[in-house]
């Protein structure tokens, strides 16, 4: 919707933030059902990249909704606004040399992409924490798959609203009993080993 604009080339540039931080920016893109064990595995992670003075920004969809996505709701509209939101956000913090984790639903593949499109390739890390409805629905740590099976809850991702799994993420989180935790080093392994943290 912009007209008459004109991008700026700044001298301190994202090469430049990164290397005076001796890291390699990038934005881990965690996505499940609500319940999956997304915001405990990215806070996980988070604390032990921090631990060895990494610099990291976590977004968060609960905490992300009551600022910057405080006006949305869950309607597909919404939620493709959601991301789209977050997508630019996260590509603005890697452009400041920042490994950014995220920690949002994003129910649609096509908007996780458009997040992958922003960025360079290997700067786009998608972990799927691929938990099944009926383990998220047992933990239900925050009473809302119950609201949403009576109803008082519409649009629930999983119960009607739909989940695309992604087809071939970077790093996937099997459910096979594995404790947050060991989760957690599983996802820090794999990232090391490829190189991109
Ligand atoms: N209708 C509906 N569907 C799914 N989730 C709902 C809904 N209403 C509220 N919540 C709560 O909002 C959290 C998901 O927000 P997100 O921003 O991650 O969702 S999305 O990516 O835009 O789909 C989600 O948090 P998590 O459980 O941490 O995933 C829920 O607590
Ligand atoms: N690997 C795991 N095994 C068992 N419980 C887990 C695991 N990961 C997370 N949990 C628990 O599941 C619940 C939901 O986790 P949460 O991180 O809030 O999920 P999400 O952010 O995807 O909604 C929490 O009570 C959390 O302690």
């Amino acid at each position: 919707m912009s007209n008459n604009i004109v991008w700026h080339q700044h001298d301190v540039d994202k090469t430049r933030r990164a290397s005076s931080k001796t890291q390699k920016p990038c934005v881990i893109w965690f996505t499940g059902l609500s319940g999956s064990g997304k915001s405990t595995i990215a806070n996980l992670l988070e604390k032990k990249l921090a631990d060895e003075g990494k610099h990291t920004y976590l977004l968060d969809g609960d905490n992300v909704r009551h600022g910057l996505c405080g006006d949305l709701g869950f309607s597909e509209k919404d939620r493709v606004e959601n991301i789209r939101r977050i997508s630019e956000v996260s590509k603005l913090f890697v452009d400041a040399g920042l490994i950014v984790i995220t920690a949002f639903i994003s129910p649609f593949r096509a908007d996780r992409n458009f997040c992958r499109s922003l960025l360079a390739e290997h700067e786009f890390i998608e972990v799927f924490v691929d938990t099944p409805i009926d383990e998220c629905e047992k933990r239900d740590p925050k009473g809302l798959y119950k609201k949403a099976r009576q109803g008082d809850i519409k649009h629930f991702t999983g119960i009607d609203s739909p989940y695309e799994a992604p087809v071939s993420p970077e790093v996937h989180l099997p459910f096979d009993g594995q404790s947050a935790e060991a989760l957690a080093e599983l996802v820090y392994g794999q990232l090391t080993d490829q190189g991109r943290i």
